[in-house]
């Protein structure tokens, strides 16, 4: 409501400056980029305000903005150089750390030599992108088992200068060319027909790399060209985490024969605020089946969309137990390049070969005990940071319909999990 002085009581208008790009989505969302002036009418809620930029009026995020003049904060000062923080994810990737980790997962790595194995002979005579090739090795399965014409095998950290010598050293330079850069800044001679790529982080979307791959698909993907992952999905599971939650919350019970309990409190805020990365789920855990919450087409996921990604889901539980969270993995699809072909599956999941991201765990502040009949409702928001561009919150929210009366569970829950800030 306006007051009857200059500005209203929510100190509209006011200009303010944009900490990213925000493409928007919906008629009534005004699009921006990263540093222009905005001029703000009203603030008719903390996450949504009425703005204009260049004559054009339109709801935006609160979060993306800052008050011109007002204090810069320690993450923006630094961010606005680097929302990206490529410095230290290429440095990253430019040891072997990573690298040796990701090849000493047979699950992820067999599973693209099966489709580089399963599509040889469509694969000959083809134009092949490996985007983010790390030390190659999907581009030497490529000129080991199938006769491509080409394979531009681009990598933006140092590691490239050895995969060079890795192409040479197994006679693959008449097919791989590795091209170091950033996917975006590359160029090259012609479109391709395959885009392959292993983008998939904890929680599927982590790190965002799949933004560099939505950006090459629509720059060197010639048109019928195929994406490899052709569609990729996130599952959840309300599940136990017994002796996760002993191990942080029970102990402090009794430990040495001291009450120690008063420190509860700090242990559920420092242990569960974030998502617990690489948790190994027991498939006994599982309260029910679980259930693709966000399903990614390839073909036709546009970069605007990874802003917010969501997701409904309806668990019956299985089997009478404690819900103390959710679990989350993902699985990735690579489809033929022959009609009629089989797809090939990368699971992450409790039921297949633990890969090195094994799962990720989304602790409740306190769990909950279900019943076999009961039923866990809700939805899931991934969030992208508006400010660091790798980063995302997963925002839960969930209820718990009782098939007994007497319990008094608490029957709506919501919560939030930055990954990582
Ligand atoms: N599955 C993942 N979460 N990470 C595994 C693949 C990551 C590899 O791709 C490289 N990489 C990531 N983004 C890019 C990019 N935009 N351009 C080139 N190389 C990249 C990165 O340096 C690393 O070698």
């Amino acid at each position: 409501m306006q007051s009857d002085k200059e500005g209203g009581d929510d100190g509209c208008p006011e200009e303010c400056i944009a900490l990213s790009d925000f493409t928007g989505s919906g008629s009534d969302q005004l699009a921006f980029t990263s540093k222009d002036k905005l001029l703000v009418h009203a603030k008719p809620s903390s996450d949504w305000w009425w703005a204009e930029l260049h004559g054009v009026i339109g709801y935006v995020p609160a979060s993306y903005l800052r008050p011109v003049g007002a204090a810069k904060e320690r993450d923006e000062e630094t961010c606005l150089e680097d929302p990206w923080q490529d410095e230290e994810y290429f440095a990253s990737y430019g040891t072997l750390r990573l690298h040796l980790e990701m090849l000493s997962d047979k699950s992820r790595t067999e599973a693209y030599r099966q489709v580089i194995f399963t599509n040889s002979a469509s694969l000959r005579n083809k134009v092949v992108m490996d985007l983010g090739c790390g030390t190659g090795i999907i581009s030497l399965f490529c000129a080991q088992l199938s006769q491509p014409s080409v394979v531009y095998a681009v990598e933006a950290s140092s590691i490239a200068e050895y995969t060079r010598q890795l192409v040479k050293q197994n006679d693959c330079e008449e097919v791989v060319t590795v091209l170091q850069g950033r996917a975006e800044e590359t160029e090259l001679p012609v479109q391709v027909d395959v885009l392959v790529s292993e983008w998939m982080g904890n929680c599927l979307l982590f790190e965002f790399m799949v933004e560099s791959v939505l950006l090459a698909r629509d720059r060197w993907l010639r048109k019928g060209g195929v994406m490899w992952p052709s569609s990729a999905a996130l599952a959840l599971v309300p599940c136990q985490a017994e002796s996760y939650y002993a191990e942080k919350i029970a102990f402090w019970e009794q430990p040495y024969g001291l009450d120690f309990t008063p420190l509860q409190p700090l242990a559920q805020k420092e242990f569960f605020t974030k998502p617990k990365f690489s948790h190994l789920i027991d498939p006994s855990d599982c309260l029910s089946a679980p259930c693709d919450i966000i399903t990614m087409d390839m073909y036709t996921l546009q970069v605007e969309d990874l802003e917010e990604m969501k997701g409904q889901f309806h668990f019956c539980v299985e089997r009478s137990g404690v819900f103390h969270g959710f679990t989350a993995w993902f699985t990735a699809h690579f489809e033929s390049l022959e009609t009629e072909g089989a797809t090939v599956e990368l699971n992450t999941g409790p039921n297949s070969e633990p890969t090195h991201w094994k799962q990720t765990l989304f602790m409740l502040d306190r769990p909950v005990r279900v019943y076999e009949g009961d039923s866990i409702s809700g939805s899931i928001v991934l969030h992208r940071n508006p400010i660091w561009r790798r980063h995302m919150t997963v925002t839960l929210q969930w209820n718990i319909n009782s098939s007994k009366e007497e319990t008094d569970n608490c029957q709506v829950g919501t919560k939030s999990f930055p990954m990582w800030r």
